[in-house]
């Protein structure tokens, strides 16, 4: 969904609400420590002009800059703590937010999603909301109050000279940002979705460098680095170019602006008095600080709010599977396929399909690859909704049940599972984090785990590599089996747990399913026959697509 500058940037304010005396605090010291260094530089033209009449207000005058000094400095570091504050805090709960949003969306809506583009998003793109929450909105209404009130100086001169003042505040801080941000902020879009990418393939080709040497293709990828690595340079030539086009106008309105006083304070000033002459064009001169900010903010608000779209975007996407909160907890009592049709969108995978899943057998599933046999598992598993008929479980229809007491039901292992960068024991325990050591080492003999395990150097203390990079695909496997007899689920759904074993871990496995098989239903997926020799029954899949 687009949305334009504005709305994103209601949205983003919007969640700042909790915040909101914090962001009052950074505005009043924004405003009052603007004030002090304007103030600076009017009381210094004060100062000239005592120095040329001779006065002897002088001394006053520099004891009242030295304070005013001071305070702008006490006054600027408030505002900057503020904004921090608000800011790291805000980062802190849009983490959060996408995190939850990830969980919503995972499995069905993440399979196909790019995972780079949401690394991207993930680090930099919220990272680039810092800019938003510390170095935006208050600069926005510290511009507009601080105008407001060099406005009213400069009109106690004289009102014509107050108005060309306001005009020249609202040239430089609001139209020259508004008309440059339209333009701009296609490539800022642009700039992050390509950022995203080349992320992606970056990511791709690391995970894929063993291929990428066999084949070897490194040079065509580096190529395609390369490609994208220009493209982006060429959108942030194309945004460089406007920033040199924006900050060339500010700085030639805010010269014309200050001539303007400058003509029309002398053609106006009392008697010729200096002082209404000096002082409005200095006051002018030295008051365009505060929506200059302005004016260079909308550089980054190009990224910013591209940034804040996307971010936002992730937010308000609607999950596939929306999960049940307020529906039944079930102890299982069998599952039964009705006439299920199912499809991801495309071709029918699922078709008018029949199954019943009775208590305490192990059920076997056979079929061609792509015949939709791990799709039947999600479809249990509801990582998926079903598009027709019925699909039920313990004599419920699974969306009316509780998606914890469903998860707490059943126990996945798929072909391929996910190792975190942890010990091998906590990979193990996510199945149930309050289980012992024993009850994790009962699990592991049971997936023939436990010997590999203690030759390792720290046994079930050893950390596994990123994406469990240095184990074989028989230990991950074993891996996922192991959480499975962890979990203590009743209804068990196993997807080729067998495929990347040798022959004597396969045979202890299926042994340890089968004696373990007590009061548990499972159903075991598999394309091996002796694998398939434990079932109790074993069901060919229907619509036998080949894929
Ligand atoms: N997330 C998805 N989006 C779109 N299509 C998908 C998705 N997941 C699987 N498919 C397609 O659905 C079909 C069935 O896939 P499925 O994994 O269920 O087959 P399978 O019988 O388990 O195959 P195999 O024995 O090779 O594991 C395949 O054609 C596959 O390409």
């Amino acid at each position: 969904m687009r949305r334009n500058g504005i709305k994103i940037m209601a949205e983003l304010i919007d969640l700042i609400a909790p915040l909101i005396h914090i962001m009052i605090l950074a505005i009043i010291t924004g405003v009052l420590g603007f004030l002090c260094a304007i103030f600076i530089t009017i009381l210094g033209g004060y100062g000239i002009i005592d120095f040329i009449n001779s006065n002897s207000n002088l001394k006053n005058i520099f004891i009242l800059i030295f304070i005013i000094a001071i305070l702008r400095g006490v006054f600027h570091y408030i505002e900057q703590l503020s904004n921090h504050y608000i800011a790291f805090k805000l980062l802190a709960l849009i983490r959060d937010k996408i995190f939850v949003a990830l969980r919503k969306l995972s499995p069905a809506k993440l399979e196909g999603m790019d995972k780079g583009n949401l690394i991207a998003l993930i680090t930099s793109d919220i990272e680039l909301l810092e800019v938003f929450y510390a170095h935006t909105i208050s600069p926005i209404a510290i511009g507009i109050l601080t105008s407001i009130i060099m406005t009213i100086f400069i009109g106690i001169f004289n009102i014509v000279l107050g108005i060309v003042a306001f005009l020249g505040y609202l040239t430089v801080g609001f139209f020259i940002p508004y008309f440059s941000s339209k333009f701009g902020k296609k490539y800022g879009m642009e700039y992050r979705e390509n950022f995203g990418k080349l992320n992606s393939y970056f990511l791709d080709s690391l995970w894929g460098i063993k291929e990428i040497l066999q084949f070897g293709c490194g040079e065509k990828r580096n190529k395609e680095i390369e490609n994208k690595t220009d493209d982006l340079m060429n959108i942030n030539k194309k945004l460089k170019n406007y920033e040199g086009i924006i900050s060339g106008l500010t700085n030639s309105a805010i010269l014309i602006f200050t001539l303007a006083i400058l003509i029309i304070s002398y053609l106006t000033a009392k008697d010729g008095d200096f002082k209404n002459i000096i002082i409005p064009v200095i006051t002018m001169a030295s008051s365009f600080g505060p929506v200059i900010a302005l004016s260079n903010l909308s550089n980054n608000l190009f990224f910013t709010l591209a940034s804040g779209e996307r971010v936002l975007n992730l937010l308000s996407e609607k999950p596939i599977v929306e999960e049940v909160y307020n529906g039944k907890d079930l102890k299982f009592e069998g599952a039964e396929c009705k006439n299920i049709y199912f499809d991801y969108g495309g071709e029918e995978i699922l078709k008018d399909y029949n199954l019943n899943i009775e208590t305490n057998k192990i059920i076997g599933i056979k079929g061609k690859s792509g015949s939709g046999k791990s799709t039947l598992l999600k479809l249990l598993m509801r990582f998926w909704d079903i598009k027709k008929g019925e699909l039920k479980i313990s004599n419920a229809d699974i969306k009316e049940i509780n998606t914890n007491s469903l998860r707490n039901m059943e126990s996945y292992a798929t072909q391929d599972t996910s190792i975190f960068k942890d010990t091998i024991e906590n990979n193990i325990k996510i199945a149930d984090y309050n289980a012992t050591r024993e009850e994790v080492i009962e699990a592991c003999k049971k997936a023939s785990l436990h010997d590999f395990i203690m030759t390792l150097p720290k046994n079930y203390d050893t950390e596994v590599g990123e994406l469990g990079d240095t184990l074989s695909g028989g230990e991950k496997q074993r891996i996922s089996i192991a959480r499975s007899f962890l979990h203590k689920a009743p209804f068990i759904l196993l997807d080729e747990p067998t495929s990347n074993l040798d022959s004597l871990n396969e045979a202890v496995i299926l042994k340890s399913i089968k004696d373990n098989s007590e009061n548990r239903t499972i159903i075991l997926v598999s394309h091996r026959e002796s694998t398939l020799n434990i079932a109790d029954k074993i069901y060919q899949m229907k619509n036998d697509r080949a894929s």
